[in-house]
């Protein structure tokens, strides 16, 4: 049998016994999409004539939404073409940008989904072992629902999932509990049986506020911090660790 590294193993294990679900984000636990939204990004701010930006950038502005990483990464090229330009100016020439660039992003973007971007290590064996741990699995994602069903079907991971919830699923994003609570809601699963597998404090944060326990994976994008500074109930370096706590369950180890 696989062992645990001793810090996590017996948490872990205990922290999985107690669970009848999980709740699973996408980009930084599941798929590494950097290249993916480097490309997209790219291409979106050569329509718009403006220069590129590089992805070591960018993984900081991913997490709360493509949204978000829009007007981030608008605000960053913004405002190196243009120095010295007052905040509220930069804030609305970020705006008078926005409804294009978000029209030629969301069409790059689904032009080369999944292209550009590469499953992580452990991920199928650990969705896998949480299956055949009689879990049921949903989807949680701050991306649109319309880039991530795509993804999970180009990648081979959408048959582990029941349910698929985007970003503008439902009326908030993480770090707002409610998708979380809806996503119980939908799975059948009270909170606090329900576990939440994600890479940054957007994720921790929903979960706590959610009651839901939380386990961060170390190789994601947390805004270009570590991710052992945010308070979770476990961390993992590959998704095969679940793996390897529910075979402990089944052989009572
Ligand atoms: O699109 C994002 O901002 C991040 O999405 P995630 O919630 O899957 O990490
Ligand atoms: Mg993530």
């Amino acid at each position: 049998m696989q062992t645990l590294p001793e810090s996590t193993a017996p948490h872990l294990r205990d922290l999985l016994a107690r669970v009848d679900a999980a709740i699973v984000d996408l980009d930084g636990t599941m798929v590494d999409t950097l290249g993916d939204f480097a490309q997209a990004l790219n291409l979106m701010l050569a329509d718009l004539q403006l220069p590129a930006i590089a992805p070591g950038a960018i993984e900081r502005m991913v997490g709360k939404g493509s949204e978000h990483l829009l007007r981030s990464v608008l605000q960053e090229v913004l405002a190196l073409d243009s120095p010295g330009l007052l905040a509220t100016d930069l804030i609305a020439n970020v705006e008078a940008r926005y409804p294009r660039a978000w029209e030629r992003y969301q069409h790059h973007y689904l032009a080369i989904n999944g292209r550009f971007a590469q499953v992580y290590p452990g991920v199928r064996e650990g969705l896998q072992a949480l299956r055949e741990a009689g879990l049921r699995l949903a989807c949680l994602t701050n991306k649109p629902t319309a880039f991530a069903v795509p993804l999970l079907r180009a990648k081979g991971l959408e048959e582990y999932f029941e349910q698929v919830f985007g970003g503008d699923a439902f009326e908030r994003k993480k770090p707002d509990p409610l998708p979380l609570l809806k996503t119980c809601e939908a799975l059948g699963s009270r909170p606090e049986r329900t576990l939440m597998l994600g890479d940054s404090s957007n994720d921790a944060q929903a979960a706590r506020a959610a009651g839901c326990p939380v386990v961060l994976v170390s190789y994601g994008y947390n805004h270009g911090r570590p991710v052992r500074e945010v308070p979770a109930d476990g961390y993992v370096d590959t998704l095969a660790e679940l793996a390897a706590g529910t075979r402990a369950i089944a052989t009572g180890g």
